[in-house]
């Protein structure tokens, strides 16, 4: 094989992938051997041999064979000479004496960490404060998982969903569990947009040596809403080269974001494509078990602050059914609730939380409607609106209707004859009953019950 060969088939790539992705993945490929039916292909990191194995790996190996080469499998190797710039940084015996020691990077150091680069961690954000739930279970599990530390198992983690569901509580917990189990590990945790700012100040005071130097000695870094960078063209590069070196190094990175990676407006492919790489984990919208638990924890709390001070039974289900928004608000709605029954002295009732959240209840109240459930289930199951309220008893019609009666239950304040009434004249009992298979069946069956999430997420957005 010449190398004019394999610049033929790089020529033919291009044509094929396209510039950029050509940039981005082809152009670092070195061919270093080609024999026994195996090319054995150079790549900078494991990253991209993984990268470029899974989305060209056959074109690659089919343009070979065409120019003459006879290639059964291809064998992606990370070349053992590093690019002289990632060199120096990765080694600290090579790299420039920097201004700072690298340990000023990290969060909960000390006073010699006042101009650290990372945020402050809320001491509340821990993970014994973190309530589980089913919406956001999966999530809790990586993040703990994250936080034991030992051997990096999904590179990067990416905690990602609406606002107040608690990604920024989770990094936090796992900065302080790590800060516990390692106190020597460098965690450093800052928000995406203090990252752009770190780098431009850098760039302006002629420090990015020290900037590169310093991001890539963490052990750990988490970026909370990495959304921020999208659209800003330098600090995504710098993001992607922090972020390829810290994974080259074995080093763990967990991102947050409002929304997945995928869908990420303005952000360049290639680093969605890394940041897909890990766990991706979405924190799903509070269920009202999860919800109650949130506010029965933080109730707790405030009976030992505010000593004394009663709390009638059913309030906090009244808010956990009330205020769907988001956690921060149902926080809030609780911590005024409290405030405001010591400071009149008088028992948290139902009456005294109506007065008092007057204008979160009106704003959290739920526009949906019963019609607009039944229409947006019938969709789903591919059926007619009209079987929805109809006699029809097959499971295929049935079922869906079942669906649509649970959340028609969930997500309005329409009692039980009412939403009777509306699927096509039936008694409280039946749409009772369809409630309680519904509740039955999505215990076992997790299609259900991703499919009643599914649903009511489409139903509020
Ligand atoms: N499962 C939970 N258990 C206990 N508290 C929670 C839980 N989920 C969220 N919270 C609380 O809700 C508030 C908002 O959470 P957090 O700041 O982590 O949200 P976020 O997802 O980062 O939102 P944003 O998108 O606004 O950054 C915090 O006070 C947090 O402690």
């Amino acid at each position: 094989m010449t190398n004019d060969t394999w610049g033929r088939v790089r020529d033919e790539l291009f044509k094929a992938v396209g510039k950029n992705n050509y940039v981005t993945w082809i152009e670092p490929l070195k061919l270093a051997d080609l024999s026994g039916g195996i090319a054995r292909i150079e790549v900078p990191n494991s990253f991209m041999g993984d990268w470029v194995s899974r989305n060209f790996g056959d074109q690659i190996r089919s343009l070979l064979n065409k120019s003459g080469e006879e290639v059964d499998r291809l064998e992606f190797h990370v070349s053992a000479t590093r690019p002289v710039q990632a060199a120096r940084l990765a080694d600290p015996a090579a790299m420039a004496s920097p201004k700072k020691p690298a340990r000023t990077a990290m969060n909960g150091r000390g006073s010699e960490d006042a101009d650290l680069p990372g945020a402050p961690l809320d001491g509340r954000f821990t993970f014994d404060s973190f309530v589980v739930g089913k919406p956001n279970e999966l999530a809790h599990a990586a993040a703990r998982r994250v936080a034991e530390g030992g051997a990096v198992t999904f590179n990067p983690l990416f905690l990602y969903g609406g606002v107040g569901l608690g990604k920024t509580h989770l990094m936090h917990a796992i900065a302080h569990e790590l800060q516990l189990r390692q106190p020597e590990a460098r965690v450093l945790y800052l928000s995406a947009e203090q990252f752009m700012y770190r780098f431009v100040q850098a760039l302006r005071e002629k420090q990015i040596m020290d900037f590169k130097e310093l991001f890539r000695s963490v052990d750990v870094l988490m970026v909370d809403d990495v959304q921020f960078i999208a659209g800003k063209d330098s600090t995504q590069e710098e993001f992607f080269h922090t972020f390829n070196a810290l994974v080259d190094q074995h080093k763990q990175i967990v991102i947050s974001a409002d929304r997945a990676p995928g869908e990420i407006k303005d952000l360049e492919e290639r680093i969605k494509s890394r940041l897909q790489c890990g766990l991706v984990v979405d924190l799903h919208p509070t269920d009202y078990e999860l919800r109650l638990g949130i506010l029965q924890t933080k109730a707790e709390g405030y009976r030992q602050q505010y000593a004394g001070l009663q709390l009638a039974p059913g309030v906090l289900e009244f808010l956990a059914h009330r205020i769907t928004t988001n956690v921060r608000v149902l926080e809030g709605a609780l911590t005024r609730l409290f405030a405001f029954a010591s400071l009149v002295g008088r028992e948290i009732t139902l009456d005294l939380a109506q007065d008092c959240l007057a204008d979160i209840l009106r704003h959290s109240d739920r526009r949906v409607t019963i019609e607009e459930i039944q229409r947006k289930v019938a969709e789903h199951y591919n059926i007619r609106l009209s079987d929805m309220i109809g006699p029809k008893r097959v499971r295929t019609i049935a079922r869906p209707r079942q669906i649509a009666m649970h959340l028609c239950k969930h997500m309005t304040t329409r009692s039980l004859p009412e939403i009777g009434r509306r699927f096509g004249g039936r008694d409280h009992t039946t749409i009772m009953h369809g409630i309680r298979k519904i509740d039955e069946l999505r215990a076992g069956d997790s299609q259900l019950a991703e499919d009643l999430e599914l649903l009511r997420r489409l139903i509020s957005a």
